[in-house]
């Protein structure tokens, strides 16, 4: 393909309908930050996004399992070493349950380096009789309910950048340079393991694994081969204007990579067939999610196969699907078996998050802990009795103790909730529900083989 019609072919998305796309007062504005990102460099390599992509093919395989979770959204005063650390030990440890009590490889997928737009409900908020723009992420406005805040601000996109390199280059440091090595085990939880019971599970299990690496030594095995950890970074490909500046053409293949992120989903609202998200994800060659809610079709799932994955290629289409505990168990079936039968090559990834939000009657938007192990344990149960393989989850997890999600081991109640609600979005589970997740969801692996 020459560089020309690569790039008239990069830009098709501009002439179909874009949702979510945020109203910009100055065009001439975007086009000069645009500009400017075009110059900007990668955040991450066609390499590596290659990488990954193999990586998701064992899972389409049943040979590994992927933990993808960060935050909803990402704000860019939460882009600090102690905020992204927290984060990553937390994916961390939930990657060690899953790995030694799930005896699965874990692919760690971070929700993180560049989670800064959103998909809104309404296009705007009302509050005590005021109406204003709606919050679309840090790359877009501001959180603060006030005009000047909730403009649509394009600088910002140029802030989400910075801070996806800033909170890239930290994880790549953690992950590579030692802090991630599995003889670590136990530091990651030194602040943890007094005060939680999930804390004090994960003690034990690090134990376990400390005699294991033991023995593996004694048996000849080199220790340095535990010294870091893959580590691949994610977030929903929203705004069409920024993840275009980001696309590059990979010099080795002259092929299109969007170098924002290893890898992008389209979001539920988005994935329209013939919307611009859809276009724009079938031209790049990054591993590509997409969400898929309870409304979906099989027939529409086999679009998408159509138009992200025509060549068939193993890991280039991961499907998360969002259906809520209460309707995973009859909405999940027909679609994995239309997929099965045509047997297309599709990584299934489950949100047990999207689809089990409610509002708390202090209006806290919130999630039940028991609602998210039970879409999970749905996943897992269509699977098995399909003979298909549960490929991964997608949270939104903090490492703070943040109160935002009800139940799990420290059995926060709605009345709690106002405590430390902290999320710019959607309710996240805290560090203690995120590794309770991970103890569980490592059984139900288990008891799936
Ligand atoms: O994270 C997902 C969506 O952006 C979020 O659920 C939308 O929230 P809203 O319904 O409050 O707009
Ligand atoms: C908006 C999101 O999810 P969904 O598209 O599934 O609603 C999200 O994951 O941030």
């Amino acid at each position: 393909m020459s560089i020309t019609s690569a790039t008239g072919e990069l830009d098709a998305w501009r002439a179909l309908p874009a949702a979510q796309q945020p109203e910009w007062d100055d065009p001439e504005e975007v086009r000069a930050v645009t500009a400017e990102l075009a110059q900007a460099p990668p955040l991450v390599f066609a390499g590596e996004c290659d990488q990954l992509k193999d990586r998701l093919a064992d899972v389409v395989r049943g040979e590994a399992f992927v933990l993808q979770g960060g935050d909803c959204a990402e704000t860019f005063t939460g882009s600090t070493a102690d905020a992204v650390r927290n984060k990553l030990k937390t994916l961390l440890q939930m990657a060690v349950v899953l790995t030694y009590a799930g005896s699965v490889p874990v692919v760690k997928i971070g929700r993180m380096a560049g989670q800064f737009a959103k998909p809104r409900s309404k296009p705007v908020e009302v509050r005590g009789g005021v109406t204003l723009p709606a919050y679309r992420g840090d790359a877009v406005n501001g959180f603060d309910f006030t005009p000047e805040s909730r403009r649509n601000d394009p600088r910002r996109l140029l802030q989400a950048y910075h801070c996806s390199a800033v909170t890239l280059n930290l994880c790549r440091a953690f992950t590579k340079g030692g802090y991630a090595d599995l003889r670590q085990a136990h530091a990651w939880n030194q602040d943890f393991v007094a005060s939680s019971p999930a804390g004090r599970r994960y003690e034990q299990l690090a134990w376990e694994i400390d005699r294991a690496l033991a023995f593996m030594k004694a048996c000849g095995a080199d220790p340095e081969e535990f010294h870091g950890v893959e580590f691949y970074s994610s977030h929903e490909a929203l705004l069409l204007e920024y993840e275009r500046a980001l696309t590059r053409i990979d010099s080795r293949s002259g092929l299109p990579y969007d170098v924002s992120a290893h890898m992008v989903w389209i979001g539920e609202r988005t994935r329209a067939l013939d919307g611009a998200h859809v276009e724009f994800a079938s031209r790049i060659r990054n591993p590509i999610g997409v969400k898929l809610g309870p409304t979906v079709s099989a027939d529409e799932a086999l679009a998408l196969i159509d138009r992200l994955n025509p060549d068939g290629e193993p890991g280039r289409l991961t499907f998360i699907t969002r259906m809520g505990a209460g309707r995973i168990r009859d909405a999940l079936p027909s679609l994995i078996e239309k997929v099965s039968q045509n047997a297309a090559p599709v990584a299934w990834i489950c949100d047990p998050m999207h689809g089990n939000t409610f509002e708390a009657p202090s209006g806290h938007k919130t999630r039940r802990f028991d609602d998210v192990v039970d879409e999970v344990a749905g996943f897992f149960e269509v699977h098995r009795a399909l003979g298909t393989h549960p490929g991964g989850i997608h949270i939104e997890f903090t490492g703070d103790d943040v109160t935002e999600c009800v139940g799990g081991g420290h059995e926060i109640v709605e009345d709690d909730l106002h405590q430390r609600y902290e999320t710019a979005c959607d309710p996240r589970l805290n560090r203690g529900q995120s590794l309770d997740l991970a103890f569980m969801v490592a059984e139900m692996y288990r008891k799936a083989r």
